[in-house]
């Protein structure tokens, strides 16, 4: 390939130019400047093969010689467009003397030889053009993503891999739990058997503590990856020591296990999950994450749940935590789920920040009021009655934690309440790390380490992170401050779950919300005929789809909704602050959201069994919901179930990560799906539609 590539190249160049005799000049020729208006006596071609006549010199095809490629003197589509101005400043080609003087035109008469010579180059010239198209189709194209994704997280090696989840041994319990959650054959997908070879050793190097990243596309199962290793150890060392053996601790909560979230549904779910994974071998495992409701004790579910959970450290009545009883607590947390900025609340207490949100709102209204003096606002914060309590989390024992979608923890928006929590935990086990100034970590480059680059960071609990995205904000954060930190990818990182079809809609240049109600309709009709065509078959009922559509404000979000309502489509419609999030359950999501009641008491467990058997009009979507909008709040790590099998993406994203999470809410564990990108066709707009195309199809598998 290289040497055709060698011998191609010159000859490519001399063939470009004598395909576009309009534009360029000619190396040792008349220069042309237009087609017409100049009379070369003879082509490019013709001259070259008159070059190329034996002379008795060593000029024969083997050892062509060319002259080196000239550079075009303006841009070819400049000539064709009189009036538009060149993109390239047209430059004259130097003249550049032909390596054989060629005979006289007038002169010459072509001989046999000649001729033969000709039909050679020719030939030369045509196989030339050949290849090098060859390699322009065979070039990988230049990725689109790589402004987005670090590209350069390549995939972990996957010979000598676990191919079952009894390799490394799983507690039987814990075998038991999985075998009842997946089903007796499931088998592990690219990333468990990763986390199965890595995770489950004694680190080798001299450290104790693990750190690692776990990346893999969106629904390959990257929660069980690593809450196998988590709840084994977590079940190993309460083996190994006793109840009685442990230290007598102050605060009423003092989890061994942190895993952090960025909303309350996920750390619902994920709660829920490690739930059902850990039923067989008893660990005790709370979600801390009660909802955005206002921070009163009376309004906290979160606390009622706790109160069922850990008993007597509650008060009986009012539901609140008793705080500095003294008392040991009757039963342990073995693993806590929540939000950073919640398990910040647990264990700083509650209000812990508000004396500094007053000061930053305090700084924000005078830079206000400076710019805009007419506008004179309020400096003191009004007056606000918040329920401030003591700290009720203790960090010592944690030994484990796992920030789950790390790439938006430690984006700007979160990475402050993480890597506060982070470091609180290292300060109460007794390795007090340092805390970056806010927003540092998007800055860090990728550079070669100075005297001033950061000292690494070495937490003193094993530490791992998890996300189907990794920007290069994070991979360059990782390389600084934990080098030694393993990345443990799959190989189609950054691609579309490979069964998840991808569709591209155009609006047709009216109403969009009709356009976007036509296209459900088409999911349906589609549906009905599989359906029509399974029951003659005999085969088990098509149920209608359900389809989430995600839309990037919240009053689109409405508005859809209440168009869609009026067309007799009833819909779940989501947005970060609506009510039915500040329940503290997941219920808002019933019926979207895969395994909603595993988190659930039994009873509860057993009335939504109950709501759950098939009701009158439970397949009509103008009884019961089987459309969810929201925003990008719902794209993230939520495990939704497989009668989810459409995403309408209506709006363009802000990038292509959140593109791919809002895509991968379907498709999810091997289950076939459809994302649908609506876009312009044509007109203004379309040059982004276009630009979407592309880097959607560098993701697809
Ligand atoms: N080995 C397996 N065999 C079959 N199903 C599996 C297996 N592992 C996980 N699953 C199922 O795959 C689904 C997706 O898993 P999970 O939510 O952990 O994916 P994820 O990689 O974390 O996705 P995301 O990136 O969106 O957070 C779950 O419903 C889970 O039960």
């Amino acid at each position: 390939m290289s040497s055709a590539l060698h011998l191609v190249h010159p000859v490519r160049n001399v063939s470009t130019r004598c395909i576009h005799t309009s534009s360029v000049s000619l190396a040792g020729g008349r220069r042309t400047t237009r087609k017409g208006s100049a009379k070369p006596t003879s082509s490019l071609s013709t001259r070259l093969a008159k070059s190329l006549q034996p002379t008795g010199k060593a000029n024969k095809l083997g050892s062509l010689h060319v002259a080196p490629a000239a550079r075009p003197s303006f841009n070819r589509d400049s000539a064709p467009h009189r009036g538009r101005t060149p993109k390239e400043p047209s430059v004259a080609a130097p003249r550049i003397p032909s390596p054989i003087p060629s005979l006289p035109a007038k002169t010459q008469k072509k001989d046999n030889t000649s001729r033969n010579a000709e039909k050679k180059h020719l030939a030369v010239v045509a196989h030339s053009e050949r290849v090098e198209r060859r390699a322009t189709l065979c070039k990988p194209p230049s990725n689109p993503l790589e402004e987005h994704f670090d590209l350069s997280t390549s995939s972990s090696p996957t010979s000598a891999l676990p191919n079952d989840f009894t390799s490394p041994p799983l507690l039987p319990g814990l075998l038991q739990s999985l075998r009842e959650t997946l089903g007796d054959n499931s088998k592990p997908t690219g990333i468990q058997a990763l986390s199965l070879k890595h995770l489950f050793n004694q680190p080798e190097s001299e450290a104790k503590w693990k750190e690692c990243l776990l990346a893999s596309e969106t629904g390959s199962g990257k929660s069980i990856a690593y809450m196998l290793p988590l709840l084994q150890d977590l079940k190993r060392t309460e083996l190994q020591s006793p109840c009685s053996s442990r230290k007598l601790l102050s605060r009423s909560l003092n989890p061994r296990a942190l895993i952090l979230a960025p909303t309350h549904e996920l750390s619902r779910q994920l709660a829920g999950f490690a739930k059902k994974l850990s039923h067989n071998i008893k660990l005790r495992i709370m979600c801390a994450s009660q909802a955005n409701s206002h921070s009163s004790a009376r309004n906290s579910k979160t606390a009622s749940k706790m109160k069922s959970t850990i008993g007597d450290i509650f008060d009986s009545d009012s539901g609140e935590m008793t705080i500095g009883s003294g008392r040991p607590p009757s039963h342990e947390v073995d693993l806590l789920v929540g939000t950073p900025m919640k398990l910040l609340e647990l264990e700083r207490g509650r209000g812990w920040n508000w004396e500094q949100r007053a000061r930053e709102r305090a700084l924000r209204i005078s830079a206000q009021n400076a710019k805009d003096p007419d506008t004179t606002q309020e400096h003191s914060d009004p007056v606000r009655k918040f329920w401030v309590d003591e700290p009720e989390m203790g960090l010592e024992n944690v030994e484990w934690v796992i920030v789950d979608e790390a790439d938006v923890l430690f984006d700007p928006d979160f990475e402050e309440s993480t890597r506060k929590l982070l470091a609180d935990i290292a300060s109460a086990r007794g390795q007090p790390v340092p805390v970056l100034p806010t927003s540092s970590l998007s800055l860090i480059q990728d550079t070669p380490p100075t005297p001033d680059s950061p000292q690494p960071i070495s937490y003193p609990f094993n530490f791992l992170l998890t996300s189907a995205t990794i920007p290069n904000s994070l991979s360059n954060y990782l390389s600084s401050y934990h080098p030694t930190l393993i990345r443990l990818a799959s190989p189609k990182l950054h691609h579309l779950p490979s069964t998840l079809r991808t569709q591209h809609a155009k609006w047709t240049g009216g109403n969009k919300d009709a356009d976007i109600e036509r296209r459900i309709r088409r999911v349906w009709a589609e549906d009905a005929l599989a359906h029509a065509k399974s029951a003659l078959l005999g085969a088990s009922p098509v149920k209608l789809s359900k389809i989430i559509v995600f839309c990037n404000k919240r009053s689109k979000v409405e508005q859809l909704s209440a168009f869609l309502g009026s067309r007799g489509i009833t819909c779940v419609a989501l947005t970060g602050d609506a009510d039915s999030r500040k329940r503290g359950n997941n219920h808002h999501l019933d019926g979207f959201l895969k395994s909603a009641d595993l988190f659930q008491t039994s009873s509860a467990a057993q009335a939504s069994e109950k709501a759950r058997a098939p009701k009158a009009g439970s397949s009509n979507p103008a009884v019961t919901p089987h459309v969810l909008i929201t925003t990008s709040l719902l794209s993230r790590g939520l495990d939704f179930g497989p009668e989810i099998k459409n995403v309408f993406i209506v709006d363009e994203p802000r990038n292509m990560i959140d593109f791919l999470h809002r895509a991968g809410r379907a498709g999810r564990a091997g289950e076939a799906g459809n994302v649908v990108i609506f876009g312009r066709g044509e007109g203004r707009g379309s040059g982004r539609t276009d630009e979407m195309r592309k880097r959607v199809s560098a993701l697809v598998a």
